[in-house]
């Protein structure tokens, strides 16, 4: 399948799943991904602000918080994304897409550490952990850039699709968590 019919299909998927499945669906995520050395070591964390019933990053960033670490989260500009510390829910704003990110009202420090575990959103994934997402090519840029995040991918069961067509300028997370399984290490 091509990637613009994986959206068709994922998109079908998620308007039949309701929000409280989808919270419910990424606590487990979250589970897992607190067992994680990469979570346990990070002393930063550059999440994604979930929307359109993406894979909910809140209990991940809640908890973060709770454990005395730095959280940033990403902010488009143009063709790039550039990543500022947030503090709490206040210090977001609905902006590209209606996409919660860093409010520029409030004086956020840019974020600038490679050191940081980085959670990557998408449409899709196959088991190989190849990536389908909406298609502008934003996090393979980022990370073209970054090179020295461990990544971590997060995704509902009904995101992994059997095969992702993969392009030369894609990158793969190296991990990719689901509610049922944990691909890549
Ligand atoms: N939560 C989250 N934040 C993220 C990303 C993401 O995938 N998830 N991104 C990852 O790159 C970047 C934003 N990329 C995006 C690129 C295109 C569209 C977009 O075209 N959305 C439309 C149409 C969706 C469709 O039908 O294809 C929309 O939401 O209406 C949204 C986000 C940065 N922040
Ligand atoms: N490192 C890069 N430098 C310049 N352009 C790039 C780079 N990586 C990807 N692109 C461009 O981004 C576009 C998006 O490609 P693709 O369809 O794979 O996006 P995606 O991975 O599904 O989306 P996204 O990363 O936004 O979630 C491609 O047309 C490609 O030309």
């Amino acid at each position: 399948m091509e990637k613009k019919d994986i959206r068709k299909q994922v998109f079908a998927q998620r308007a039949k799943t309701s929000e409280a499945f989808v919270q419910q669906q990424s606590s487990l995520i979250a589970g897992k991904i607190f067992a994680l050395p990469q979570f346990q070591d990070a002393s930063c964390i550059y999440v994604y602000m979930d929307y359109n019933k993406e894979a909910s990053t809140r209990p991940i960033i809640e908890e973060a918080w709770r454990l005395g670490k730095k959280v940033a989260a990403p902010k488009v500009f143009g063709e790039d994304m550039r990543y500022f510390y947030i503090h709490s829910y206040d210090d977001v704003a609905p902006g590209y897409f209606n996409i919660p990110e860093p409010d520029e009202t409030r004086n956020l420090k840019e974020a600038a550490d490679e050191t940081a575990l980085l959670l990557v959103p998408g449409v899709a994934f196959d088991k190989d952990r190849h990536r389908c997402g909406y298609g502008k090519g934003f996090y393979d840029r980022y990370l073209s850039r970054h090179t020295q995040h461990a990544t971590v991918a997060m995704a509902l069961d009904f995101q992994i699709v059997e095969a992702v067509p993969s392009d030369v300028y894609d990158i793969c997370p190296q991990m990719l968590i689901t509610p049922t399984m944990i691909y890549g290490k």
